[in-house]
């Protein structure tokens, strides 16, 4: 008889994106993304970090101070990152999931890439501007939010 206690497609994929945020050199939210066909083939992967060639340990990563002297001027979110890494790969009718609720200008790659689902774990800033776009424009461009439900299913890996 066939095993029963198996991980489902959604813990599958959410647990890759997960470990796949683990990747993250920022200190304070690592994310990761994993996109998915329809057949539930995946398709890239992705994290936050610095573009190819910014060394990690000459970047900044502060929060905070002049603008120039902080991550955000440089870092690549971890969904844009997994859609530049899928440049082969017809994304129409994907999903993505994310373990963090992608900001307004991910949301853009997100509809012009053609996935059409996000499935998100953490939301932590849906209150800010950022989110409040995103949502504005995947209501717009039809693609669908899915909040993740965590199943309680814990695992541990040896690595
Ligand atoms: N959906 C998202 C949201 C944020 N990120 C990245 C960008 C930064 O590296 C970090 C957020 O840093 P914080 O402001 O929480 O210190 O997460 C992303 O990749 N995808
Ligand atoms: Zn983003």
């Amino acid at each position: 008889m066939k095993r029963t206690d198996y991980i489902n497609w959604d813990e599958y994929f959410m647990g890759i994106a997960l470990l796949t945020a683990m990747r993250s050199k920022d200190p304070s939210s690592q994310v990761g993304a994993c996109i998915v066909s329809p057949e539930n083939k995946i398709l890239s992967l992705g994290y936050n970090g610095m573009p190819i060639g910014c060394d990690d340990d000459a970047m900044p990563w502060d929060r905070e101070g002049e603008p120039l002297d902080t991550k955000y001027m440089y870092v690549c979110h971890a969904e844009l990152n997994a859609i530049l890494n899928s440049a082969h790969n017809n994304l129409k009718g994907a999903r993505v999931y994310v373990t963090l609720f992608p900001c307004n200008e991910c949301a853009k790659a997100i509809i012009q890439s053609g996935i059409s689902e996000v499935v998100y774990y953490g939301d932590k800033y849906h209150d800010s501007d950022s989110s409040v776009a995103a949502r504005f424009m995947f209501k717009k461009a039809g693609v669908r939010l899915t909040p993740y439900t965590p199943s309680g299913r814990r695992t541990e890996l040896e690595l």
